[in-house]
């Protein structure tokens, strides 16, 4: 675990972080554009779906955390941060006060994770808004000001190429997984596959956001420390005692015609395979969040949620927490991580043929992304329909669930109408 901080204009890199949140106008926010317009290019993070949300810049603290113990050490270091912290907030929902992003790896190892608190952050829920500053040493040295950003530059002369593997390789990492589910205890795993975007010069993130934003305004548009996409898919939000995530799987791709989506639509939600697939991943997350929960709501049949690119069985959970003092939203995150959405069913026998048939490092994508407060309270997605940037490269990752009587060529094209979303935000 290494930590590291920007000391601040007035404190010493050890001293306790100090925080301040005001009330913002909603009015003096519309005019300065969106919620992302104000990001400027040190740090930016973010968390919106249909404008509201929390953007911020600059960073405060940081902790970098790897391996299995990821979770828990990221945790530790957000409450003895938040314990020695001083905070005077004029606002107190969920989302103010001290604020922290983090992104986490996939799997145990590699694995790279962040949780970063950011110098500024800018909170929007239906007509609250509200700031929050960050620094060391006095409070009364925190000077909460708005102004918009310099915009961002298109990326130049992006090219794709396959990742870790090229579609016909992939698509016989289908078929051997699905020769493998026939025989032993596997009843799902969930293939990924990646490409890799070149650009002419370091890819600005900002760019990217606003367009998956605009594009996929019912999804969370995401970045932080490079994990940037727009998912459809809450792992885990945590509020004022109540817990609920939205399971997604089992797809099917739009055609651009609405009555044939439609028609498709109804045939989703009567397909045997893509019931059988997200009753696995709605199974997972009750279960995990069942010990946490002194009641809980499991739909018994799922809805159909209609994206731009494709539309999905989805079901909502929802419960009530009993142990929200000891158990943080990031601690729920890390129970339900990962379930079988991402991973498979059952769990162990699916990471390991992940591991031995996938052949890349995941990274942080399909991890927890999102956002937590001092009080526990939070979000955290799943880092789907996303991409790492790093310099001038961007890397995208795609996945879909296999099942015993998945198809190859289907699964391959499902992942490509997966790599929309973030192909089209690097467009100019
Ligand atoms: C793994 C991904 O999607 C998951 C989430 C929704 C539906 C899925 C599916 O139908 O296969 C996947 O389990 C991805 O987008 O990379």
């Amino acid at each position: 675990m290494t930590t590291s901080a920007s000391p601040g204009p007035q404190g010493a890199i050890d001293a306790p972080l100090v925080a301040r949140t005001v009330s913002v106008d909603v009015s003096e926010l519309d005019a300065l554009g969106s919620l992302l317009d104000l990001l400027p290019p040190d740090h930016p993070v973010s968390w919106l779906r249909r404008g509201e949300g929390l953007v911020g810049w600059g960073c405060a603290a940081q902790v970098r955390t790897a391996g299995p113990a990821r979770f828990s050490d990221a945790a530790k270091w957000w409450e003895e941060t938040t314990a020695r912290s001083v905070v005077r907030d004029e606002v107190e929902e969920p989302g103010t006060g001290l604020v922290c992003f983090g992104t986490f790896a996939f799997a145990d190892e590699p694995g790279d994770s962040v949780l970063q608190v950011p110098s500024v952050v800018v909170g929007r829920r239906g007509d609250r808004a509200w700031m929050t500053v960050v620094g060391r040493g006095s409070l009364e040295n925190l000077e909460p000001r708005l102004s918009p950003a310099v915009a961002p530059d298109a990326p130049a002369g992006i090219t794709f190429a396959d990742g870790a593997l090229n579609s016909e390789e992939w698509m016989s990492a289908v078929a051997d997984a699905v020769s493998r589910i026939g025989g032993a205890d596997l009843e799902k795993v969930v293939l990924a596959r990646d490409l890799v975007a070149t650009a002419d010069e370091d890819v600005d993130v900002r760019w990217p956001l606003q367009r998956l934003a605009a594009a996929y305004p019912m999804c969370w548009t995401f970045h932080v420390d490079g994990m940037f996409g727009a998912t459809p898919e809450m792992l885990v939000r945590r509020e004022r005692g109540l817990v609920t995530s939205r399971v997604l799987a089992g797809t099917i791709r739009r055609t651009g015609d609405d009555e044939r989506d439609l028609a498709l639509a109804a045939t989703l939600a009567r397909s045997s395979k893509d019931l059988e697939e997200h009753e696995y991943a709605v199974r997972s997350v009750a279960d995990a969040l069942e010990p946490h929960c002194s009641s809980m709501n499991v739909p018994e049949a799922p809805f159909v949620l209609h994206l731009p690119n494709v539309m999905h069985l989805a079901t909502d959970v929802a419960g009530v927490v009993h142990d929200a003092q000891t158990v943080s939203s990031l601690d729920l995150a890390a129970a339900l991580h990962p379930s079988a959405a991402v991973g498979g069913t059952p769990t162990p026998e699916a990471t390991a043929l992940i591991t031995e048939i996938e052949r890349m490092d995941r990274g942080r994508y399909a991890g927890p992304v999102g956002w937590m407060d001092a009080s526990g309270d939070g979000e955290w997605g799943i880092a789907l329909r996303s991409g790492t940037v790093d310099g001038p490269s961007v890397r995208l990752f795609a996945g879909c669930g296999i099942v015993a009587d998945s198809d190859p060529e289907a699964e391959l094209a499902e992942a490509q109408a997966k790599f929309v979303p973030v192909r089209d935000s690097l467009a100019t």
